[in-house]
């Protein structure tokens, strides 16, 4: 018998990718979706679902209580209004939520399965019932470098982000399409004619970025530019968006202790559409040779491809355009610095829609029904 599974937010920028990747690995044959509305209850169920039933109200908690496994990339306002009602109700179905809201209760599991499946067999049996998506700039690093992270060989490591405006929501892409738009009609006319001043093209441009841009979604102009700070300032220094990368990277590896290890970082928004990219810096414990390190990664898992740090294989493969659509996580730049043997860089990029937000959901659902 094929199980209900209930799916709230299929149709936002994170669950449209969720079913898109779904729909191309079969999945539905395996399950009898509900789907959920904030705003549309009683609206038809989408046209790639033939047979399900209409929008259910999201709201509604007698209805949500029935399923034995809800999914929802909704957002982390729906996960804050739904999700404690929902258990307080008495339902002890699997939550299974690309928000952030819960990933760092005690009684949740950041799912990531290439990289902690143990932890997530172990849990089910534990009788853990929240199974939330991490952080996608976390998710990305530890599929490119697991290798190293899983094999207890990162003494301490720092990323510098170049992250893409997807991260923001989808109107945050068009803002960053309308802005760039914007800047070309401001120059148009001096772009068409070869003998025009370049240094009066770039006066222009200023001009736009700073006066004429709408930034209602970034705050700042994106276009052109780059913007060092990504989620809500912690007071001390910290970005959100940085702290999770050592939070969530240890909560996912379950280290604690003198097992713990210490990654920070900046968090940079960059003009790049879907694929959050970083920079690496890496102390391992052990002085390992390059070729040693690039096997460890390559044969990680199928989805870490290593790119080698030669110029040319680094512009074609190692770049957000390269990565975007693809479950391929390049990782490349890897090479000694010269701060000593066991100090290395990488750089990885990998699209933050598909392993930074739908696929650890969809696997999650796929072993939970025991199909993966
Ligand atoms: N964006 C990202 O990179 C990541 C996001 N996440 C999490 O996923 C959550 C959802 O993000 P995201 O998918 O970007 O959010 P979206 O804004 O794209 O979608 C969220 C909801 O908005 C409603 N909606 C209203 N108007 C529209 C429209 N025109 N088209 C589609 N949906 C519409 C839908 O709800 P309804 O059908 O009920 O009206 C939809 O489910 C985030 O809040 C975050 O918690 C996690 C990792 C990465
Ligand atoms: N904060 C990420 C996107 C995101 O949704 O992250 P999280 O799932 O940790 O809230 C970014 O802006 O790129």
């Amino acid at each position: 018998m094929t199980s209900s599974v209930g799916f709230v937010g299929y149709r936002g920028m994170v669950g449209s990718v969720l079913m898109q990747r779904m729909l191309d690995e079969g999945d539905f044959a395996q399950l009898n979706p509900v789907f959920f509305s904030t705003s549309n209850a009683g609206g038809a169920a989408p046209s790639f679902a033939q047979g399900a039933e209409p929008l259910q109200d999201a709201y509604d908690i007698k209805t949500l209580a029935k399923l034995p496994i809800i999914v929802t990339a909704q957002g982390g306002d729906y996960t804050s209004k739904v999700h404690s009602e929902l258990r307080k109700s008495g339902w002890d179905g699997l939550w299974i939520d690309a928000a952030s809201t819960l990933r760092m209760n005690e009684d949740s599991v950041i799912v990531l399965d290439p990289v902690n499946r143990n932890v997530i067999d172990q849990s089910l049996v534990a009788g853990v019932k929240d199974f939330v998506g991490g952080n996608c700039t976390v998710s990305c690093m530890l599929m490119g470098l697991g290798g190293l992270f899983k094999n207890n060989l990162v003494e301490w490591s720092t990323s510098m982000t170049y992250q893409a405006a997807s991260g923001g929501g989808a109107r945050h892409m068009r803002e960053l399409l309308t802005q760039f738009g914007d800047i070309n009609s401001a120059v148009s006319a001096e772009l068409a004619d070869p003998a025009s001043a370049i240094l009066d093209i770039d006066r222009k441009v200023l001009e736009a970025q700073r006066g004429g841009l709408d930034a209602s979604q970034f705050g700042v102009p994106l276009g052109g530019s780059l913007i060092p700070w990504i989620d809500a300032d912690l007071g001390n220094g910290q970005s959100r968006e940085e702290w999770k990368a050592g939070a969530e990277t240890n909560k996912i590896l379950q280290t604690s202790g003198d097992h713990h290890i210490i990654v920070d970082g900046l968090c940079v928004r960059i003009g790049a559409m879907r694929s959050h990219s970083q920079a690496l810096t890496i102390k391992l414990k052990d002085d390992l040779t390059v070729s040693e390190i690039e096997s460890l990664l390559d044969e990680d898992n199928e989805w870490a491809k290593v790119v080698p740090n030669e110029k040319e294989a680094t512009m074609d493969r190692l770049t957000p355009v390269a990565a975007s659509g693809t479950l391929d996580i390049p990782v490349g730049r890897i090479r000694k610095l010269e701060m000593g043997p066991k100090y290395i860089s990488a750089f990885t990029v990998g699209d933050q829609l598909l392993w930074g937000a739908a696929e650890p959901l969809r696997r999650m659902l796929a072993i939970a029904q025991g199909r993966l």
